[in-house]
């Protein structure tokens, strides 16, 4: 039966990157899905505002929903300092079972927990399951019409804190109108639109910073 292409993405990370290493990781995911065939991670125009932002928070717990094949989990977690960890929610198992082998090979699985279901089963479960107090960082890049629902379920769970920052992708392409309009319009948030382009193509997309004020 023939491979899937997160698996051939994989296959591509195994074969060229360096064990241990999640730069060339990164690196080499964005060289195979520039070059070869096209896939859904954030890439590293749009990587580098992440990067910004992680560095700018410096988070002790983040959470990421929507893993994909580990892409952005790998280029978090490489920025966090020690102690500190990110929980990635992926519902889809084969590319849940994808993203655990990049995250091992990039010798980041200590910093990760990869959290296997749906977000809105999992959210609630974070402070009693996974023993979270509140969160310092999330990054949005699951379904775009589950972004405004997740957003106001981390607020029903008291999962956000003065000052916790959300950073979504795609509010542009293919978009997340409801979700720009709910935190724009919101007073609990300060927003901040990060124009950039859709990974790997030069059709325009943008990232969009919200701040919990309390
Ligand atoms: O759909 C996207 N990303 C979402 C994947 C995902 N991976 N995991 C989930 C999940 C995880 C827990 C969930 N809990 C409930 N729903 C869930 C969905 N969703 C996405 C799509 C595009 C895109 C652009 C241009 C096109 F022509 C077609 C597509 C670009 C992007 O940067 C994306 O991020
Ligand atoms: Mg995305």
């Amino acid at each position: 039966m023939n491979q899937s292409k997160e698996q051939r993405i994989l296959n591509f990370v195994l074969q060229n990157a360096v064990r241990g290493d999640p730069c060339s990781v990164v690196d080499t995911i964005d060289k195979y899905c520039s070059q070869k065939e096209w896939a859904m991670n954030v890439g590293n125009e749009k990587g580098k505002i992440l990067d910004k932002t992680v560095e700018e928070v410096n988070p002790s717990v983040a959470l990421e929903l929507g893993t994909y094949c580990g892409y952005s989990a790998v280029r978090i977690s490489r920025l966090l300092k020690a102690g500190a960890c990110l929980l990635t929610v992926e519902f889809n198992p084969e590319f849940a079972a994808i993203a655990k082998q990049m995250i091992e090979f990039a010798g980041v699985q200590d910093k990760v927990k990869l959290l296997e279901g749906p977000s809105e089963e999992i959210i609630p479960q974070l402070k009693k399951k996974y023993e979270v107090d509140t969160l310092d960082f999330v990054f949005l890049d699951h379904w775009k019409d589950r972004y405004t629902p997740d957003t106001i379920l981390l607020q029903e769970c008291n999962l956000l804190r003065k000052g916790s920052v959300l950073l979504a992708d795609n509010v542009i392409f293919p978009g997340a109108p409801d979700f720009l309009n709910y935190v724009r319009k919101s007073p609990h948030f300060q927003c901040t639109n990060y124009p950039s382009h859709l990974e790997y193509m030069q059709v325009e997309d943008a990232m969009e910073k919200a701040v919990f004020l309390g």
